[in-house]
């Protein structure tokens, strides 16, 4: 290690196998250190420590545009494997919750995160699940159709924010998508200006559904808190159902439900685990 290296401490977590770094910055010195070259390094699969996304962990009183909100703690500063910053992260934010109540960092059983797209308060369950207040879907602005295109392949969409972009593909097998070695093209480039994570979707029965995802900034993952909030959306739009609706939505690395309070704001229920725990040097 060099002599300007640092040791910092991580601890691994994931949600439904969507996997996450997340780096305790309490008292906010680390922020320029973990940066898009450093979450690359430690988020590679073969040369760092592997996830699919960096969570830092700061106080909001420290973050720029977040100092005065009430009854907030603390800042979720996301980035994907490739380093790049996004609005939230679905199940990251149950990840982080479970992180600062098991810490002492906070007090349960309810707790209000800062993030880039807004406040996000995690409720723990009584069966041991967290539920995540993810706020209210927003559809596209345009009515220009938008569409996805794998390979020879190409599937209408429907785009939606939560806040994070997403575009849902119904597709009759997973398996259209194929391998998924490339990023899914996203269009027009007007409806998506920051491209979009995508989630392909089959059903499995009545208010069931399950999906294949390519996440932004990393590939195609296990499981996207965001992206399954978007495909139920969809769904039940698609199926004419009202709010009040709840739909379990399979992913690869397991299950979580999405319930459309009446109000419109979307709540995701399922599972946070807390893992390894070790330090990484902020120069290789
Ligand atoms: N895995 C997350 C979403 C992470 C951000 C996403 N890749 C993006 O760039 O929008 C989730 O569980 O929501």
């Amino acid at each position: 290690m060099s002599a300007e290296a640092t040791s910092i401490r991580f601890v691994k977590g994931h949600g439904t196998q969507n996997d996450f770094l997340l780096i305790p910055d309490t008292d906010a010195t680390l922020g320029e250190q973990l940066d898009e070259a450093f979450t690359r390094r430690i988020a590679d699969r073969h040369a760092g420590l592997g996830a699919d996304g960096v969570i830092r962990v700061v106080p909001a009183a420290r973050v720029p545009g977040h100092e005065d909100l009430d009854d907030v703690e603390w800042f979720m500063d996301y980035r994907n494997a490739d380093g790049s910053v996004a609005e939230m992260c679905g199940n990251g934010v149950r990840v982080m919750a479970r992180y600062l109540w098991e810490s002492g960092l906070a007090d349960g059983p309810m707790l209000s995160i800062a993030t880039r797209g807004g406040v996000r308060t995690v409720h723990a369950e009584p069966d041991g699940t967290f539920t995540v207040e993810m706020g209210h879907a927003k559809p596209a602005s345009t009515r220009q159709m938008s569409f996805v295109a794998v390979g020879g392949n190409t599937w209408p969409a429907t785009p939606v924010w939560v806040p994070n972009p997403h575009a849902v593909v119904f597709v009759d097998d997973v398996a259209a998508a194929g391998l998924l070695t490339e990023p899914p093209q996203v269009r027009p480039a007007a409806v998506f200006p920051e491209s979009a994570n995508v989630e392909f979707v089959v059903d499995r029965g009545p208010r069931h559904i399950a999906l294949r995802v390519w996440e932004r900034g990393v590939g195609e993952t296990r499981s996207c808190g965001t992206g399954v909030c978007a495909a139920a959306w969809a769904a039940m739009r698609r199926d004419g159902v009202g709010a009040g609706s709840t739909y379990a939505v399979d992913v690869p690395g397991g299950q979580l439900s999405v319930t459309e309070r009446p109000d419109g704001e979307l709540l995701l229920t399922g599972p946070a685990v807390l893992g390894v725990r070790g330090t990484v040097d902020t120069e290789s």
